[in-house]
C-alpha cells in the first residue's frame, strides 16, 4: 500500500510490454504515477506513449505485466469499469445531441434515469462554465467549447484519472493556451490524476508534475518539467526537450543551456564556432552559430549584451559557460 496519498488515482505500470507482431511497441515499462498528479507522456511518434495510455483506459491489452489503479489490478476489466475515462484528440461530440445529452450520454449508457443524469451533466457543465449553453448543438459552439463539453464528458462518470490523447492538437496556438490553463485548473480543482499524452514538449513543461519522457518505448527520463528541462541525461533528451546545446568536448558529451551559452571573442572559451545568424526574437536576439564539425548550435544574448558588443553573421566566437551550467551526457 501506499501512504499518505490525499489526491486519487494512484497509476502503476509494472514491467508493461506490449508487442505488435515482432514489434515492440512499449517495452518492460516501469512508471509510478501518485495519486493527484499532473502527468505528461512525452516523446516523438511512434515512441509508445500512446500505446501506453490505450493500455491504461484498456482500449488495448497489454502482452505481458501489470497495471494498477488506486493499488488493483485493472487489466481484466473492461474500460467502463476502470475508473479512468479517456479524452480524445478530436472532441468527437455526437452533432445531433445538445451539450447537456452528450455530457449524460455515458450515464444514459449505464441505465442512469434521467433526472439524475441530468443533474450530473448540468453540475460537470457548470465546472466547465458552459451551463448557458446546455441546450446548443455541438456546432453551435466554438471549438474551445467543444472541447470543454468533452472535458466534461468525460469528466461525468467521476474517474479516478482523466486519461487525455493530444487534446490541445486540433486547436489553433491561442486557444491552445487558453484550454491548457483550464485543463490545469480543473485537475488542481478535481484532485485526480491525468495522463495526457503530447509531442510538445511546451505543453509537457507547462502542465506536467511529472514529465515522462519516452524514446523506443522506454521511459528515457523522467522528474519535474525543471528537472527534466534543466537536467537532461542523454543528447536525446536534450534535444528533445530543446533549449540546449549540445556539444562533444574531449572529456565527453556535454548539454549546455542556451541562454546560458556565452559568446566570446575567438580563441577564447571551449570551443570555437562561426556565427550564421542573428534573429530578433522580441525579448533579445537568437544568435544561429555553427560549430567546426557542422555542429548546428544557438545562443540566446539580450539587448543590451549586443549593444555592447555587436555580432554579425560570418563572425568568429567562442563559446563558453559556467561551470556549474554544464551538463554531463551519457553516450546514447
Ligand atoms: N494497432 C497497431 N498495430 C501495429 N503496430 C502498432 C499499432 N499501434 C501502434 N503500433 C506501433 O507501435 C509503436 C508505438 O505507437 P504509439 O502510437 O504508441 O506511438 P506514439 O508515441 O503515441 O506516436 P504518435 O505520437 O505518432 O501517436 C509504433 O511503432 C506504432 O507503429
Amino acid at each position: 500500500m501506499h501512504v499518505g496519498q490525499t489526491g486519487r488515482g494512484a497509476i502503476e505500470f509494472v514491467k508493461v510490454t506490449k508487442r505488435f507482431g515482432g514489434a515492440v511497441a512499449v517495452d518492460a515499462l516501469d512508471l509510478k504515477i501518485p495519486a493527484g498528479t499532473y502527468c505528461c507522456l512525452l516523446g516523438p511518434s511512434g515512441c509508445g506513449k500512446t500505446t501506453s495510455l490505450r493500455m491504461l483506459a484498456g482500449h488495448e491489452r497489454q502482452s505481458s505485466g501489470d497495471i494498477l489503479l488506486n493499488n488493483s489490478e485493472i487489466s481484466g476489466l473492461p474500460p467502463a469499469r476502470r475508473g479512468t475515462a479517456m479524452m480524445f484528440q478530436s472532441y468527437a461530440l455526437f452533432p445531433h445531441l445538445t451539450c447537456l445529452d452528450n455530457v449524460a450520454f455515458s450515464l444514459r449508457m449505464r441505465g442512469v434515469l434521467k433526472a439524475e443524469r441530468h443533474a450530473k451533466a448540468r453540475e460537470m457543465l457548470r465546472l466547465v462554465e458552459l451551463e448557458a449553453l446546455a441546450d446548443r448543438l455541438p456546432a453551435q459552439l466554438s471549438g474551445g467549447q467543444q472541447q470543454r463539453v468533452a472535458l466534461a464528458r468525460a469528466l461525468v462518470t467521476n474517474p479516478a484519472a482523466l486519461l487525455l490523447d493530444e487534446p490541445l492538437s486540433a486547436l489553433d496556438p491561442f486557444l491552445r493556451g487558453r484550454v491548457r490553463a483550464e485543463l490545469k485548473r480543473f485537475q488542481r480543482e478535481l484532485g485526480i490524476t491525468f495522463v495526457h499524452v503530447t509531442h510538445s514538449q511546451d505543453e509537457a513543461l507547462a502542465l506536467a508534475d511529472l514529465v515522462v519522457l519516452m524514446k523506443d518505448g522506454r521511459i528515457e527520463q523522467q522528474g519535474t518539467p525543471f528537472e527534466v528541462f534543466d537536467a537532461p541525461r542523454t543528447a536525446f533528451a536534450a534535444r528533445f526537450m530543446g533549449g540546449h546545446n549540445v556539444i562533444r568536448l574531449p572529456e565527453g558529451l556535454i548539454a549546455v543551456r542556451t541562454d546560458r551559452t556565452r559568446l566570446l571573442p575567438p580563441g577564447a572559451g571551449a570551443v570555437p564556432a562561426t556565427i550564421r545568424d542573428v534573429e530578433y526574437t522580441g525579448t533579445g536576439y537568437a544568435v544561429t552559430l555553427i560549430g567546426p564539425g557542422r555542429e548546428e548550435w544557438t545562443a540566446l544574448v539580450d539587448e543590451a549584451a549586443l549593444r555592447a558588443r555587436p555580432l554579425e553573421s560570418g563572425q568568429a566566437v567562442g563559446l563558453g559557460w559556467d561551470r556549474e551550467d554544464l551538463r554531463p551526457l551519457a553516450e546514447d
